[in-house]
């Protein structure tokens, strides 16, 4: 895996629709794996966690977030990703460290097709199975980008936030030291409980659905 570099830094003060709001230094990329233009949020003292964490201390909390247009700009309540993100902006600004924000719409898939595979979820087929459906692998996502953005961060011994083994387990391989995966709340909503339960049911996400009253 060949090393990536930071290429620039630029502080931008955020207020979510809600009124949270914070202040992240997001980071852009030379030299990473692929084409997309991936960007990390530094969140909170990440350079005090990146400190600790390099004389020995805790490890800062990282989520790597794979981008979801529908759900973390319009609201969708078919999938958990904008409640995620937002509870991943509150929770790394209170600790310190870094949001990776991956441009694999679709679990890699892209937008166009995640929009169908939604029309065939709506059909019956789950969600990993509407991927096969349209001749695409369940979940096609490749944490290279992700190993390379910590590395050119000074940040490969991290703390995952996140609900999915296959993450921790990738970065492991890739040379990130994980330290421990903190698992995110359930965002339940209306819409999203099959497609939550199909998670939990074929990729052993650690997620504690509540049982349906
Ligand atoms: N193909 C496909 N992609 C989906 C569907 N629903 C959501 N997604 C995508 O799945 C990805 C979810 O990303 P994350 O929330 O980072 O990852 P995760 O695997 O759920 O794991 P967590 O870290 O626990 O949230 C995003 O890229 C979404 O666009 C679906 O039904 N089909
Ligand atoms: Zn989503």
């Amino acid at each position: 895996m060949d090393d990536a570099t930071v290429r620039s830094q630029v502080r931008i003060p955020l207020r979510l629709p809600d009124g949270y709001a914070t202040t992240a230094d997001v980071f852009s990329f030379a030299g990473l794996a692929d084409a997309g233009e991936h960007v990390a949020f530094g969140l909170g003292d990440w350079a005090g966690a990146r400190a600790r964490a390099a004389a020995g201390g805790p490890a800062p909390l990282v989520r790597p977030h794979s981008e979801c247009l529908t759900g973390d700009a319009f609201g969708s309540q078919r999938c958990d990703c904008g409640p995620q993100l937002r509870e991943a902006l509150e929770r790394i600004g209170a600790t310190g460290g870094f949001v990776l924000y991956l441009r694999q719409e679709g679990r890699g898939i892209g937008l166009y097709a995640k929009l169908e595979a939604y029309a065939l979820q709506d059909a019956g087929l789950d969600t990993y199975e509407a991927n096969v459906a349209l001749g695409h692998g369940e979940d096609e996502r490749d944490y290279t980008v992700a190993a390379q953005m910590l590395r050119a961060l000074g940040a490969d011994r991290v703390a995952l936030l996140t609900n999915n083994p296959d993450k921790a387990s990738q970065l492991a391989r890739l040379g990130v030291t994980v330290v421990e995966s903190v698992p995110t709340g359930v965002h339940l909503s209306p819409a999203n409980g099959r497609y939550l339960a199909a998670k939990v049911r074929r990729f052993a996400h650690t997620l504690h659905i509540p049982a349906a009253r």
